[in-house]
């Protein structure tokens, strides 16, 4: 045999073997199909690198559904979170994405339903009496009227999406208390976090009740909240305010995507 003759049936044997390799190895290992639903936390208001395209919702590169998505590599991927947005704008604006081939969702919402924006508001310019009565009033709004919004919210999911593993992800205390921190009076702080309390409760009694898992965010951004020193949360922002009460960067990367992660 001419040593060319045999060099080339080698360069054939190895363009065969890189083909059969080509085509049996994905380039990439496809995780499941990825929807990502809720509120501005879920959207990522406050952690920067916004995506444009996504207007007021004000959607980030780095919030926890990118983070997620690029860790996993899902086969369909779809960010349908936005600023402000209630129950009722999940279930008519933010569904279209899914189906039953949805593997994951992910959702953070009711903390507008209660009013998040109108309590902080009249906490930071408010007495403490101000403050303590809109907040009770929100309490009260969350025990009794937003179960039934869940309800709804969580009922539609399932309806569109029934082989999807569902992640709601709560909210974190906003302050860590009994430190010294120039601001709002320590009586505000406690009645802020007691409110994210209520809120964790109930949204995740309403998740199990449907079979959903509720991930817990409060421990991981312990030690992290305002006043602490390393705060994963922006404090009152003058502009953007829309970044006011939210998420940094460090509070998805460390706080939310990790508890998305174990709970997915
Ligand atoms: C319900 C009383 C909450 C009192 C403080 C408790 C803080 C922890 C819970 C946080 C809940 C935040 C949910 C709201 C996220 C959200 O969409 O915020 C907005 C962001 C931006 C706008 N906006 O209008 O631009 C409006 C709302």
């Amino acid at each position: 045999m001419r040593p060319t003759k045999s060099l080339s049936a080698l360069a054939t044997l190895g363009f065969a073997t890189l083909l059969s390799f080509a085509l049996t190895v994905p380039a990439q290992a496809a995780g499941p199909s990825y929807v990502a639903l809720g509120d501005s936390y879920a959207a990522g208001n406050g952690a920067g690198n916004y995506d444009s395209a996504s207007g007021n919702c004000h959607r980030s590169f780095s919030a926890y559904p990118y983070l997620w998505k690029n860790a996993h590599a899902p086969s369909a991927f779809a960010d349908t979170s936005c600023s402000g947005a209630v129950t009722t704008d999940v279930t008519n604006s933010q569904l279209g994405p899914l189906n039953s081939s949805t593997g994951v969702v992910s959702l953070t919402i009711g903390g507008n339903d209660a009013g998040f924006s109108d309590v902080m508001t009249t906490c930071v310019t408010g007495s403490d009496t101000d403050c303590v009565n809109r907040v009770n009033q929100a309490e009260s709004y969350a025990q009794n009227t937003l179960p039934d919004r869940l309800d709804a919210t969580y009922n539609a999911i399932r309806a569109k999406a029934p082989n999807a593993k569902v992640v709601v992800l709560g909210y974190p205390h906003v302050y860590t208390l009994g430190v010294f921190c120039v601001g709002l009076s320590d009586t505000k702080h406690r009645k802020i976090d007691e409110a994210s309390d209520v809120l964790d409760s109930v949204i995740s009694s309403r998740a199990a009740a449907h079979g959903f898992v509720f991930g817990d965010v409060r421990s991981a951004f312990n030690g992290h909240e305002l006043c602490s020193g390393d705060d994963w949360l922006h404090s009152l922002v003058v502009s953007p305010s829309w970044e006011s009460y939210h998420p940094t960067a460090n509070g998805h990367a460390s706080g939310y995507y990790p508890v998305l992660n174990a709970n997915s």
